[in-house]
């Protein structure tokens, strides 16, 4: 496995997963799968198809169990969640981790303004105090409800949906129904943003649309981005880190420029048998003069 020390791993990690292994009946889909992701940077994790990607995000986000490791969110108050011991609403609620869907997922018969306070659902339920004092105009929900309308106005503007607030999100082009997701999950306002395929469908302009929104996330809110890409004009445009999976290990770990020229990445990606791996691996140190980073 080739490591980027120049990674700075004095970074404050907002997600440490440590020794993550899954095992589906007799298939090792994860296997003693490590990495960091630093707070407010955009990690990227990428491989190729079936190499465990997915599989990482739904175990980080509560949908599988681990068959064993440990995955600590650290939240900026400095208060930490083991994920792997969190229901999956626990995960999002009280952790703080919003994620989207590769298949996107939304009430596509409400309007993209109402899909935007549904997911402020919870926050409006504890103003209610669980009660009829919400539907009664309890002061509390009242502003509650008003800062909830305001933070849905915030995100229809920075996923530029504000002229289409009022349509059916099913009637969305493509690319606005994924920035529309995404738009959803910052209404839960999350400290982690995990994007499982976010510009898979998309035309070069929904893509380069896709790339300002993220990079705004990042810069306006601090909010750190976990996404798994395979549009890797997206991954080297928008990544601070990039993490590379290969049948359920990671083969790279770096900042995008390490992990492209990474002979193991190069190699995964051009589908080479593993036998001949190490041989693509000298001939291309060869050609190039060596890389930088450690093997291990
Ligand atoms: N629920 C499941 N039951 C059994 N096998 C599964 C399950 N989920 C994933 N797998 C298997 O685990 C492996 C990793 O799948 P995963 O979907 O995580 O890969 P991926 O890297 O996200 O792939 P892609 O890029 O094609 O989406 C695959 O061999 C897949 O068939």
């Amino acid at each position: 496995m080739a490591l980027d020390e120049t990674m700075t791993m004095t970074k404050d990690p907002i997600l440490k997963v440590e020794h993550l292994s899954m095992r589906f009946g007799g298939l090792m889909a994860i296997n003693d799968f490590s990495f960091e992701a630093a707070r407010g940077d955009i990690t990227a994790l990428i491989g190729p198809n079936g190499a465990g990607k997915t599989t990482v995000f739904n175990c980080i986000t509560g949908f599988y169990k681990p068959t064993m490791g440990m995955i600590t969110m650290k939240q900026r108050s400095g208060k930490e969640y083991l994920l792997e011991r969190l229901p999956d609403f626990e995960i999002t609620k009280r952790a703080k981790v919003a994620r989207t869907f590769q298949n996107i997922r939304m009430f596509s018969g409400m309007t993209v303004l109402e899909n935007l306070l549904v997911a402020q659902h919870n926050k409006l339920m504890q103003a209610s105090g669980y009660t009829v004092l919400g539907l009664l105009g309890f002061p509390a929900y009242r502003q509650a409800a008003k800062d909830a309308k305001e933070l849905a106005r915030h995100w229809l503007e920075k996923a530029s949906l504000v002229d289409r607030a009022d349509d059916p999100a099913g009637d969305l082009p493509y690319g606005a129904q994924r920035r529309l997701e995404i738009a959803r999950a910052m209404c839960t306002e999350p400290e982690l943003l995990c994007l499982d395929e976010p510009a898979a469908g998309l035309n070069p302009r929904e893509s380069h649309a896709l790339n300002e929104l993220l990079q705004g996330i990042r810069t306006e809110t601090g909010t750190s981005i976990l996404l798994i890409e395979h549009d890797m004009s997206v991954v080297m445009e928008i990544s601070d880190h990039v993490v590379v999976l290969e049948y359920g290990q990671k083969i790279s770990d770096g900042n995008p420029d390490f992990v492209k020229n990474d002979p193991r990445v190069i190699a995964a990606y051009l589908g080479v048998e593993d036998k001949e791996v190490e041989e693509v691996i000298e001939q291309i140190e060869e050609i190039e003069g060596g890389q930088g980073g450690t093997k291990q």
